[in-house]
Parts: structure tokens; C-alpha cells; sequence
């Protein structure tokens, strides 16, 4: 299934402990894929240990590269990210062209997916990691989307509002400011309701914390999207 049907995926966290059973349950509940990223403790054991228990089943698997040192082969996928709204060239291209320098010659690129990132929540990790620059306006937010779409032509515009639900009515001024990008959305999704609201709006909806803080209800975000339409 290509990226591009995605309506749905989990964001497992190698940082984080689950159970085989939860993993399990994760892998087999109808997600359209899973990504394996975080941003900080990202370990190459902490990758390979998911990766081989999560290919135990046939969801695809996608890595979100967010350090050089934890990369591995045996994903479907790899998303790279850029920070659009990073003040600092770093989170944007450097570490990309660090990345070239040294490993272009083994990059498959087919298998590589840009994702623009706009972190609209401050206080999460990925905005102070990248020093993202979360106070935008609402026409800041959609120009970073434009840009994204337009300029840079990335596959992706993710807004991401890590740990936080984000603004249904931003995200659906963006939706409708992208024509060709794909937009996911991922920040606070905790159960059936939020998801099947962000769902309606978002082409992706990424469910990440939930899944280790409210397992039960995180799990029903799945048909909760499987049964949204657009409303806006
Ligand atoms: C073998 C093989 C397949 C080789 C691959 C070849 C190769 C080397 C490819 C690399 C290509 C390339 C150009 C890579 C770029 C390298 C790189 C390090 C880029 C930087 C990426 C970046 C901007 C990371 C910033 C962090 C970020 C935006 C992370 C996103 C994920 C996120 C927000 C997760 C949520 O975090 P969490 O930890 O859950 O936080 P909370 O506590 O808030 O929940
Ligand atoms: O962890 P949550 O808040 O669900 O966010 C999901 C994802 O967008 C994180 O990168
Ligand atoms: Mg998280």
C-alpha cells in the first residue's frame, strides 16, 4: 500500500517499552502502517529490537530518521524529515547534506519520503530540539504549507503538535491550501473522537503518545478513521 492511501498509522517510540501483546493488538488493528521514530534516546538496538518484532506481522513499516546513528536496513519506508519552521539551518538541510556526503552512494532514494515538518506545539521535544519557531500565524502556517508544496514539492506536510490536539480549523485552512502534498496530521490524538475529527480533515492522522498512555482507547482511533468522512 503506498504512502499515499495511508489514513492512518501509530508512531512507536524505541524509547519506549510495550509488550509483545500490545504490540501485537498495535500491529494487527487495521492501521494502515507504523512508524518507528522519536526524538530523543533513539538508539540502533532500541530500532533493530522493534523493527524485528513488528515484521512479525504484515502491516508496513516505515523508519523516521531522526539521527544518523539509529539507521538500519529492512524498512518499507524511510521518512526524513525537515523542520520548515526551524530557526536553525541545522533541523532543515544540514544534517541531510552531512547525511548525502557520507552515505549517498547507498541511499536508495525511491525508498526515501521528505516530510516538512511545521511543530506547532512549543513545549514538545521536537520544537525544542529543532528550535522551532512555534509562534506563527495562521497565514504563517499555511505559507510554510504552500512552501512545502509549491516550492520544495515535498510528498508531505506534516503539522505536528506532538503531545498537544492541535487546531481543527488551521488544519483544515492548510488542507485546503495543498492540492498535490499529502497531509499529516499528529499531535493528541487520544481516542475515537479526536481521531475521526482530525480524520475528516487531514488525509493521515499519526497517533503516537496514546498508545503508551490510554492503550485501550488509542486502539479504537483506528475504526474511528476507517469510518470518517470529510466534514469540512
Ligand atoms: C541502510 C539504509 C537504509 C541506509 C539509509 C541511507 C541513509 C543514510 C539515508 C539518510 C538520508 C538523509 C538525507 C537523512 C537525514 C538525516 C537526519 C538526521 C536528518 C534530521 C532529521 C530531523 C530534522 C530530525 C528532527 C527531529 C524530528 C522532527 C523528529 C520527528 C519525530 C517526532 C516529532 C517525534 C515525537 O517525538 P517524541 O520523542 O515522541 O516526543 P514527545 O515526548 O513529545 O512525545
Ligand atoms: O504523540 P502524539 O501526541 O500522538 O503525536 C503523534 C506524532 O505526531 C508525534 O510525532
Ligand atoms: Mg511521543
Amino acid at each position: 500500500m503506498e504512502i499515499s492511501s495511508w489514513r492512518h498509522a501509530f508512531k512507536l517510540d524505541p524509547a519506549k517499552t510495550i509488550s509483545d501483546e500490545s504490540l501485537e493488538r498495535v500491529c494487527e488493528s487495521g492501521t494502515d502502517g507504523i512508524i518507528i521514530g522519536g526524538t530523543d534516546d533513539i538508539t540502533l538496538e532500541g530500532v533493530l529490537d522493534l523493527l524485528m518484532r513488528v515484521r512479525r506481522f504484515t502491516v508496513p513499516v516505515a523508519l523516521e530518521i531522526s539521527s544518523m546513528d539509529a539507521i538500519s536496513p529492512g524498512f518499507d519506508y524511510y521518512f526524513i524529515p525537515t523542520v520548515l519552521n526551524s530557526s536553525s539551518t541545522k533541523w532543515m538541510k544540514d544534517l541531510h547534506v552531512s547525511a548525502i556526503k557520507e552515505f549517498g552512494h547507498m541511499i536508495q532514494w525511491h525508498e526515501m519520503i521528505m516530510e516538512g515538518y511545521c511543530i506547532l506545539n512549543p513545549s514538545c521535544k521536537a520544537a525544542i530540539a529543532t528550535e522551532a519557531d512555534t509562534s506563527l500565524t495562521e497565514e504563517e502556517v499555511i505559507a510554510h504549507a504552500v512552501l512545502a508544496e509549491k516550492v520544495f514539492r515535498l510528498p508531505v506536510f506534516y503539522m505536528e503538535y506532538s503531545g498537544m490536539y492541535g487546531d481543527p480549523v488551521l488544519v483544515n485552512k492548510v488542507k485546503r491550501n495543498l492540492d498535490t502534498t499529502q497531509l499529516f496530521y499528529g499531535g493528541g490524538i487520544d481516542g475515537p473522537d479526536k481521531a475521526a475529527e482530525m480524520a475528516a480533515i487531514a488525509d493521515t492522522i499519526i497517533v503516537g503518545n496514546s498508545i503508551y498512555d490510554q492503550f485501550e482507547e488509542a486502539l479504537k482511533t483506528v475504526a474511528a478513521v476507517k469510518n470518517s468522512h470529510a466534514t469540512y
